[in-house]
């Protein structure tokens, strides 16, 4: 049976992981933890999150509980996730990261800890649909090149943080790596007197409305014809899911970086 850690456990998607890993089998929840100073600290993990207790108390580090698990599964802010990268560096243990909105040299930092240190699966997007969708951008992508304008349009709840969504800019750089491009031709947003559009560009666009849980569109538009690939997330247990689905592949891999497509085995 692997024992799950999670962090950010009274969070939106640290809640539906809990939920998931409870209903999964091979996986159990092991210790959670939140936020130093977050009113969930203290509480049991199973009234925080609507469940029946589970006589597990959310505690406020990663290092008072790492001892108890085999996996870390954090779905966090940024710089929480790069700290508990740097805590695990010590101990090794398996970890999942869903996290987004990571500077560069952030992301870098993490990805060289898990080389030397601890298999992880690092994903900007952990469900089915958004994995294939890559591929089929990147498939219409190379049908279409460079004659078809490409952009790319998300939108989230207003209480996301972070913009563009990680998925926007992984589907990108799918795009761009298809094409030979790099990021400089990334736009992120358009105002005032912008001239024509160059042909060497993909475009970024950014809502943030109400309650949406996730959705990204990517625009192929040419002469005479459009294609639009849509990906609508219904709820975050699509998510939640394949969290849980990395976190069953990670554990007893060989240090280093994974993502979604090795877990679902799409590579
Ligand atoms: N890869 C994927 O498939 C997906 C990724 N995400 C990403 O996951 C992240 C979380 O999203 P979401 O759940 O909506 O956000 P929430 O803000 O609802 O949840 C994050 C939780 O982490 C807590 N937290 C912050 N810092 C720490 C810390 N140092 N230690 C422990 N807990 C901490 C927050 O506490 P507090 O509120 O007190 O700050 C909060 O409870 C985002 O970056 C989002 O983009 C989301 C969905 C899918
Ligand atoms: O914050 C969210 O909610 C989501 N964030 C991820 C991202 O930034 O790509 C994935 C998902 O769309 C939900």
């Amino acid at each position: 049976m692997i024992k799950a850690i999670v962090a950010g456990a009274a969070g939106r998607m640290g809640t539906r992981i809990i939920h998931n890993i409870l209903n999964t089998e091979g996986i159990e929840l092991a210790a959670a933890f939140e936020k130093q100073g977050s009113p969930a600290v203290g509480k049991d993990v199973g009234e925080v999150i609507g469940h029946s207790p589970l006589g597990i108390v959310i505690e406020d580090s990663l290092e008072k509980v790492i001892d108890k698990g085999d996996v870390i599964i954090d779905f966090t802010f940024h710089e929480a996730s790069v700290a508990n990268a740097r805590i695990n560096a010590k101990y090794g243990k398996a970890m999942v990261i869903g996290t987004t909105g990571f500077s560069k040299e952030e992301l870098a930092e993490i990805h060289e800890l898990a080389r030397k240190h601890f298999p992880l699966v690092q994903a900007y997007n952990m469900s089915l649909g958004i994995n294939l969708l890559y591929k089929l951008v990147e498939l219409a992508t190379r049908v279409l090149g460079e004659d078809f304008d490409i952009e790319i349009v998300e939108a989230h709840h207003r209480m996301k943080k972070d913009a563009p969504s990680g998925t926007a800019i992984a589907l990108a750089n799918v795009i761009a790596k298809t094409l030979g491009w790099d990021e400089s031709t990334f736009r992120f947003c358009r105002e005032g007197i912008i001239g024509e559009r160059p042909k060497k560009e993909i475009g970024i666009q950014t809502i943030r409305a109400g309650e949406i849980v996730g959705e990204h569109t990517v625009y192929f538009a040419g002469t005479g014809e459009r294609i639009e690939l849509t990906h609508r997330a219904a709820s975050r247990d699509t998510f939640a899911r394949g969290a849980v689905k990395a976190a069953l592949w990670v554990v007893g891999k060989e240090p280093g970086v994974y993502d979604m497509h090795d877990v679902l085995g799409l590579k």
